[in-house]
């Protein structure tokens, strides 16, 4: 059976003194992180500090990005060299805020998997459709477009260890989340695409998430879908009390 996963992206926000109280505040509840894989994922500015904080917790360290070199002439960047070194375990790669706004692209992205995998980071790759695209019917073929440029060349053992973030982006922090039933809908398609493209037994280890608008209230009915194995959260995960209920929430 998968472990489930919950993932916290704090995007652009916590200061240092914030993230560092967030970190301390979190209840080390080790029994519990058995049963669920946290990970935290704050900007690259307070990685240091969450990192110290959580070392033995047993909650685990993530990035929101990386560059897809190991060193060099790369002025803003960080590698995923820089990563490992601050204790980090997973990558958020391909979110549609980068798709979006930095206008990354499939190939881009595929390069940074591969990059995160070299260096034995488990990314965490997103895709989602806009709500255009929903309307338009085209919900498949875009995740499945996306699945397809972002994993070229991955041979199925590395496919294998990545985590899937299914975000559509019309539910982004809009208070709307998809329903249980859709998001199902979308990631048993996902977990077939998979399956057709690496074999069953590789899509039945890869663990897939929902994001988008996800909080306490709607964890559970998340979680009871069969191809639903956990959360990446945003808005709700900047607060202790609503993260840590949503890592409650997604014990089986
Ligand atoms: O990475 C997280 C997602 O973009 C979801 O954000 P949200 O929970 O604020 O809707």
């Amino acid at each position: 059976m998968r472990k489930p996963i919950i993932a916290a992206n704090w995007k652009m926000h916590k200061t240092l003194r914030e993230a560092e109280n967030f970190a301390a505040q979190f209840p080390a509840e080790q029994d519990l992180y058995q049963q669920v894989d946290v990970v935290i994922c704050p900007p690259f500015t307070a990685l240091q500090v969450v990192g110290e904080a959580l070392r033995g917790t047993g909650l685990k360290l993530g990035a929101q990005n990386l560059y897809p070199r190991d060193q060099g002439a790369f002025t803003g960047e960080i590698s995923p060299l820089m990563l490992k070194d601050l204790g980090c375990s997973y990558v958020i790669l391909g979110h549609s805020e980068r798709r979006q706004i930095l206008q990354e692209d499939n190939k881009f992205i595929n390069e940074k998997i591969k990059s995160a995998l070299k260096h034995g980071l488990t990314p965490i790759l997103c895709v989602g459709e806009t709500l255009k695209e929903r309307k338009e019917g085209q919900t498949e073929t875009i995740c499945g477009n996306q699945l397809l440029g972002c994993l070229a060349d991955l041979e199925k053992e590395d496919v294998s260890k990545l985590v899937i973030a299914y975000e559509p982006i019309w539910a982004i922090g809009t208070g709307v989340n998809a329903s249980p039933e859709d998001a199902e809908k979308t990631i048993a398609f996902i977990r077939d695409f998979l399956a057709w493209q690496y074999g069953l037994e590789t899509a039945e280890q890869i663990r897939i998430q929902y994001g988008g608008s996800v909080k306490p209230d709607n964890i559970k009915e998340l979680m009871k879908q069969k191809n639903i194995d956990g959360v990446l959260v945003g808005g709700a995960s900047l607060e202790v009390e609503s993260f840590f209920s949503i890592v409650q929430g997604a014990v089986r």
